[in-house]
């Protein structure tokens, strides 16, 4: 089925595959972006960074924070709620990101920012957010529209990337953009659909997770935000249910969830994701895990990063949970586009206004 490439076109009416097709693309001309981004805010006026938004935008944010976990002085936040911590204030960078610039949780954080003093700057296609922020005269990073904000990850993580260089936070990354590239266009060619299942491991692993709960496992400071990335992925483009933890926190509780219910436990389908940074031992934790849990559950998949740059190891296993959450809309005969229950949302939540 998944070699069928007519099925695969009648249940992607409105081109997501294409979208993931055309990732590289889509971080060089972010990285054009980020190289003429210029901003009034200095590295010595502020002693941390809250990076605000919801669902894409807030995973673009989250991987920033990892990404730069180890090499950034000052702490880097990530919020996703209405409202920003106390400890917001005039030394605080707040970073407003929303692709479309209309989400109301990052809207009413911006106002919250704005109120706090903050130092702002907002990432945006367009919408309120960049209207508020050009009326208040705080610094935009225009990204082009007309995509999904889930399929527009180069554009909310790659221009953020390169203020950190500008500002000073963390040492240049052009090679490492640039290897992301050759990466990401190298594996679009091994993952998309004209190749066949024997040799595409997106549609190998897809088959596997195909009726089966997926559970993504990544590890704290390195595949953490990638394993919620496919979660993410998986529930808006799948339309399935799935759920993400990481290590080692989830071997000091999960891992004894594990006894009953034995239907249920069966239906777990496990991807660990594994990078060549993780901490050794929470690899150890990830083998004897796997030999705990391997009779339990329907099945463990152990997923490995490519590349030898940090951003393109993270983009690998990124690349291949896209490809792996439009393969199995495909099987479920879902369309990955719509997002119906967000909408349904969206609308009831705009007509009650308090
Ligand atoms: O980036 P934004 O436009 O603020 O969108 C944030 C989120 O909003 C909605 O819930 C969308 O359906 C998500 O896919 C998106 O990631």
């Amino acid at each position: 089925m998944l070699d069928n490439l007519e099925t695969i076109a009648q249940n992607d009416p409105s081109g997501m595959f294409e979208s993931v097709y055309n990732l590289p693309e889509q971080i060089q001309k972010a990285y054009e972006i980020g190289k003429n981004i210029s901003v009034n805010v200095k590295a010595e006026d502020i002693d941390k960074v809250v990076i605000t938004g919801l669902g894409g935008s807030a995973i673009g944010g989250n991987l920033l924070r990892v990404f730069v976990l180890d090499k950034c002085k000052i702490p880097v936040i990530v919020n996703r709620d209405y409202v920003l911590p106390a400890y917001v204030d005039s030394k605080t960078l707040v970073i407003a990101s929303s692709y479309s610039g209309n989400t109301e949780e990052t809207l009413s954080a911006y106002q919250d920012a704005k109120a706090k003093g903050a130092k702002i700057i907002a990432i945006t296609t367009g919408g309120k957010l960049k209207e508020f922020a050009e009326k208040d005269g705080f610094d935009v990073i225009t990204i082009p529209s007309g995509l999904q904000p889930r399929a527009a990850l180069g554009y909310s993580f790659i221009p953020l990337l390169m203020l950190f260089v500008k500002l000073g936070l963390i040492e240049p990354v052009d090679d490492q953009i640039e290897e992301t590239v050759k990466v990401l266009s190298d594996l679009r060619e091994r993952y998309k659909p004209e190749v066949p299942e024997e040799k595409n491991l997106a549609k190998r692993l897809t088959l596997k997770l195909w009726n089966k709960l997926p559970i993504i496992y990544g590890i704290s400071g390195t595949t953490e935000v990638i394993a919620e990335r496919w979660k993410g992925q998986i529930c808006e483009n799948s339309k399935s249910p799935a759920y993400f933890n990481v290590f080692s926190e989830l071997n000091h509780n999960e891992i004894v969830g594990t006894e009953s219910p034995k239907h249920i436990l069966g239906l777990f389908e496990i991807v660990m994701l594994h990078d060549t940074e993780d901490h050794k031992r929470n690899a150890i934790r990830m083998d004897i895990t796997k030999d705990l849990i391997k009779g339990v559950v329907s099945g463990v998949n152990d997923i490995y990063s490519i590349g030898n740059s940090r951003l393109a190891r993270m983009f690998s296993l990124i690349y291949l949970g896209d490809y792996v959450s439009l393969y199995l809309a495909t099987l479920y005969q879902n369309d990955p586009t719509p997002v119906k229950k967000i909408d349904i949302l969206k609308n009831k939540l705009a007509e009650i206004k308090d």
